[in-house]
Parts: C-alpha cells; sequence; structure tokens
C-alpha cells in the first residue's frame, strides 16, 4: 500500500556536493517494502540506502562504445543514480532511447557533439565515467594507444573542468597510467584539480586476480569470496597483484603465483587476442567499471569501510606521500584507497611484500614513471604528437 510520496530534499548535510542545476521533477513513492536484503557484501545493485536522499547525476562519456553500452546498462539498473546522460561522438540517443526503456528511476538522456552536448551532459553531474576512446588490437600495447586517446581525454577533461569541477572522475580510456596525469594537469591548468575526486580505474585487474585465485585454489570456489589488492598501475608489468596479502588467504605454490601473476599482468591480451581485431575488453570491464562506480557513490552516500584499489595521485591523497616515498617517488600509483563522502579518503600502506612482489614493484617502476611523464608533458609542453 502507499503511505505517501517524497521528494529528494537537500536536507542532509551530505548533499551538498549535488549540484541544484540538475531538474528535479519526478516523485518517489515511498512503500511499507523494506529494502532487498543483500546475500553479500559487494553484491551489486545492492544498497544500504543510507543518506539515500542524495540525489546522483551520473555520465558516461564514450557511451555508445562497448564498454559504455554495458556500462550505461548497469548504471540505469542501479538504485544509487537518477539521472543517467549518456554522451558519445555517435549513437549516444539511439543508447539512451533504447535504456529509457528499462522500468527503473533513473532518466536517461542523450547528448551529440553537436548543440554543445558535451556541456549539456555534463552540467549538474555528480560522478562521469570515462571509457571513451579507442582500444587495442592485437599487437598493440596499451602505450600505442596514448597518440589518439591522449587528445580525446585531454578534451574531455577540459568540458569537465568547465561544466563540472566537482564530479568525480573515473578513468577508464587506456593508457590509464598516462591518460589519468593527462586529466590531473588540464585540471590544473584551470585550477579545479581535486585529486581526491580523480580515478583511475584498475578493478578490472582486481576482477581478474579473484577470478583466476579461485579457479587455481579450490574447485567450485567463488571468486567474489576473495579479495586480491591489485597496485601499481595498469599495463603489463606494472600491475602488481599481492597475492600475498589475499582474504582468506591462499596457499599457492611458487610456481601458481608466478602463473596467477602472469595472467593478471596480461589478462588484457587474452582478450584482445581472442577478439582477434574486434577489440579488447568490454563486459568484464563494464562490470568492472561498474563496481567501482558503486563504490564511489555507496562511499558519497555515507557508506563506511569501502576500500577499493585505484589509480590516484599520491600527492593530493593522505596517505600518498608515504606511499610515494615507498615506491621511488611517483606521483602516480594505484593502491588501497579507503573511500569516503569526498572521494578518496586515504590510501593505505602497502603492507608486506613477499620477496618476490618486491622484485615486481622494481621492474614496475621504470615503466610507470615513463607512462607518468608522457601524460604530464602531453599537457604541460604541449601536443607534440
Ligand atoms: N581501464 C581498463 O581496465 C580498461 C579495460 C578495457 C578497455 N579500456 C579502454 O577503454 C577504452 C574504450 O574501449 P571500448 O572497447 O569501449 O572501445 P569502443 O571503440 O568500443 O568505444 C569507444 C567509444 O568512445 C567513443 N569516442 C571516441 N572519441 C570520443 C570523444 N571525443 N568523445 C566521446 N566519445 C568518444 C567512440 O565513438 C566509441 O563509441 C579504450 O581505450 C580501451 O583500451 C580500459
Ligand atoms: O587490454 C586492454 O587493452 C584493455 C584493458 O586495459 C584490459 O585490461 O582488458
Amino acid at each position: 500500500m502507499l503511505r505517501g510520496f517524497r521528494r529528494h530534499r537537500w536536507t542532509h548535510p551530505a548533499a551538498r556536493w549535488c549540484h541544484p542545476a540538475i531538474p528535479r521533477k519526478r516523485i518517489y513513492l515511498r512503500t511499507t517494502l523494506p529494502p532487498p536484503t543483500p546475500t553479500r557484501t559487494n553484491f551489486l545493485f545492492s544498497s544500504n540506502n543510507v543518506h539515500s536522499s542524495i540525489m546522483v547525476k551520473a555520465v558516461v562519456i564514450g557511451a555508445a562504445g562497448g564498454i559504455g553500452q554495458p556500462l550505461s546498462l548497469l548504471l540505469k539498473m542501479s538504485p544509487l543514480i537518477d539521472d543517467l546522460a549518456l554522451y558519445d561522438v555517435v549513437n549516444s540517443k539511439g543508447v539512451a532511447a533504447d535504456l529509457s526503456h528499462i522500468a527503473s528511476p533513473a532518466t536517461v538522456t542523450g547528448h551529440l557533439p553537436a548543440d554543445d552536448g558535451l556541456k549539456s551532459a555534463l552540467t549538474g553531474a555528480n560522478i562521469v565515467v570515462i571509457p571513451a576512446g579507442v582500444p587495442r588490437k592485437p599487437g598493440m600495447t596499451r602505450d600505442d594507444l596514448f597518440k589518439i586517446n591522449a587528445g580525446i581525454v585531454r578534451d574531455l577533461a577540459t568540458g569537465i573542468a568547465q561544466n563540472c569541477p566537482e564530479a568525480f572522475i573515473l578513468v577508464i580510456s587506456n593508457p590509464v597510467n598516462s591518460t589519468v596525469p593527462v586529466v590531473a594537469e588540464v585540471l590544473k591548468k584551470h585550477n579545479v584539480f581535486k585529486p581526491k575526486r580523480l580515478f583511475g580505474v584498475t578493478t578490472l585487474d582486481v576482477v581478474r586476480a579473484s577470478t583466476f585465485t579461485a579457479e587455481v585454489t579450490s574447485e567450485g570456489a567463488d571468486p567474489r569470496e576473495f579479495t586480491i589488492p591489485v597496485i601499481g598501475g595498469h599495463s603489463g608489468v606494472t600491475i602488481i597483484p599481492l597475492l600475498s596479502q589475499s582474504k582468506p588467504s591462499v596457499n599457492l605454490s611458487q610456481e601458481q603465483i608466478e602463473h596467477l601473476t602472469n595472467r593478471v599482468q596480461f589478462g588484457g591480451d587474452e582478450v584482445v587476442k581472442a577478439k582477434d581485431g574486434a577489440g579488447s575488453a568490454t563486459l568484464s570491464m563494464a562490470f568492472a567499471g561498474y563496481k567501482f562506480a558503486e563504490a564511489v557513490l555507496k562511499a558519497v552516500k555515507g557508506e563506511s569501510g569501502i576500500v577499493e584499489p585505484s589509480y590516484v595521485y599520491l600527492p593530493g591523497v593522505p596517505g600518498g606521500d608515504e606511499i610515494a616515498q615507498s615506491v621511488g617517488g611517483v606521483d602516480f600509483f594505484s593502491g588501497l584507497v579507503e573511500l569516503g563522502a569526498d572521494g578518496a579518503k586515504k590510501i593505505r600502506p602497502l603492507g608486506n611484500l613477499s620477496d618476490y612482489e618486491k622484485k615486481l614493484l622494481d621492474a614496475a617502476l621504470p615503466e610507470l614513471k615513463g607512462n607518468i611523464q608522457k601524460g604530464v608533458s602531453f599537457v604541460t609542453e604541449g601536443s607534440k604528437l
């Protein structure tokens, strides 16, 4: 039975981060039904309804692409999102029309470059997820994508700086090790850089680590039961799974550890090869991208204790200086990030690494430093490509 109506209100202090320009026309029905009980804490679409009065506008840029479409579907189904704006240089209106028929509360709008579509999509955004740009083909490294994707990401970051500088920004476009520094430098240029709100999405590595570990440990194990930190960056040897810190702990031979590490580091290549020229991981990435966006939004809405690995700007996140010191002074690094109402609340120390993991870290740092420098100079010295 319906007992009343409520509109979302601007009463809770945590609602300040929401942009008042979002149209708020819809009326929400309050029913006597209790919220569904999630079966696991990391189950997608679960919400403990803490601070659920906060309105959220989410934007997907590159929404018509291989990742963009399934990611937009997951966001449309999420109880954490009220407005979903889809931007792409092609077909975003079609994807929006299609998704808008789904019986879930979020409104969906499609935006193209014509008619200032980037501005209309971004205005009032609280969270912007960016899977725009070209994917790899067999034989390519992620770094080979820099030539095209750095310029795309730079222009999109400019749009964000101008239209929604307070938004949480989740960068999926590769090479993540360099595109995140590109975004940071653009935001710095516009004096709107908020390091706690900028994330390189490395969740697919985390998802792979638990999936592959479950496969080798015991038959029928549920991958969701494994939490394995993956640190460093998001390409080949810069991806460092910390199997020694697996929860629950796993008893692996050195041969198994090396096999698993290699599979997590080069899991992307597995998919690129299997797709044989038709792109890279899209569906697993949409899952991972949603998982991370959901974690950010749950933390913003008041849920505590949420920790996810993510690639962040160390000097701007509490705990980052300590990590930077222990990893030779890099500015960007993926570590275990505690999420809060303002984004990255803290980055946790790396903890005890095994001798093998220390070697992985040593091998990762030169490449990571080069990738970061490439992204920074692309903006500070101008594109010389
Ligand atoms: N971070 C990760 O773990 C991860 C995982 C998988 C893929 N990726 C990366 O994500 C990116 C997208 O992959 P995909 O498979 O979805 O590619 P895709 O080609 O299927 O989709 C990309 C979309 O971006 C759009 N686009 C291009 N330029 C744009 C612009 N200026 N503004 C808005 N949209 C624009 C395209 O029109 C296309 O719809 C690639 O760079 C890929 O390497 C990252
Ligand atoms: O491998 C790629 O190019 C895409 C992505 O980064 C992945 O890890 O699957």
